[in-house]
């Protein structure tokens, strides 16, 4: 089965006027996670990096995955409250509302590459935040990599210095 017919659209959630793409479809059917895995790979391998941080928690799905895959190490991006050890913090809006994400200080090496992974690009508010953390701990952000771009949004106009991928523009 393709995963690009795995994803549903459920209106009005979790807010009136906005039409939720819903992805767990996806992973109910190995065949088509494992195309989408695959299909990530074949388009992020030609980028050089070292890390992939995966955004909570729809990140974490496909992050996971793709990190083993490609025997890089996966970096945790969560929501405010949820690290235990010292983190730095961004907030940020997006399609629906607003948020604090948060990412360990010493998740990663200063001048660490690392590849951002995320179910969804929408306003891009969400993936902002998390490159200026990364930025800030003195990372180099590698690309951007997303199953679904919902190009009414914009949201890549705002990400012109990384290269973007997604699989599915809608
Ligand atoms: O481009 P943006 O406008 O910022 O929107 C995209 C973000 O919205 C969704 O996350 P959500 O905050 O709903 O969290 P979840 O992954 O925990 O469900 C999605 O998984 C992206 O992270
Ligand atoms: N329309 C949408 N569907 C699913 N996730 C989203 N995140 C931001 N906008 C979204």
């Amino acid at each position: 089965m393709n995963y690009q017919d795995c994803i549903r659209e459920i209106p009005d959630f979790p807010k009136k006027g906005i039409l939720f793409k819903d992805i767990t479809p996806i992973f109910k059917n190995p065949e088509a996670f494992h195309n989408l895995i695959e299909d990530l790979y074949n388009k992020v391998k030609e980028l050089d990096f070292d890390y992939i941080a995966g955004i909570e928690a729809r990140g974490f799905l496909v992050g996971v995955p793709l990190a083993l895959k490609m025997n890089k190490g996966f970096i945790p991006i969560r929501k405010k409250g949820k690290l235990p050890g010292e983190v730095i913090r961004a907030e940020y809006e997006l399609e629906y509302g607003s948020n604090t994400l948060e990412m360990h200080k010493d998740a990663f090496e200063p001048g660490s590459k690392i590849l951002i992974i995320d179910d969804l690009l929408a306003t891009g508010g969400t993936v902002s935040a998390s490159i200026e953390m990364i930025e800030n701990l003195n990372g180099q952000v590698a690309g951007l990599a997303f199953i679904l771009e919902l190009t009414f949004l914009n949201g890549r106009e705002r990400l012109s210095k990384f290269p973007v991928i997604s699989l599915i523009k809608d």
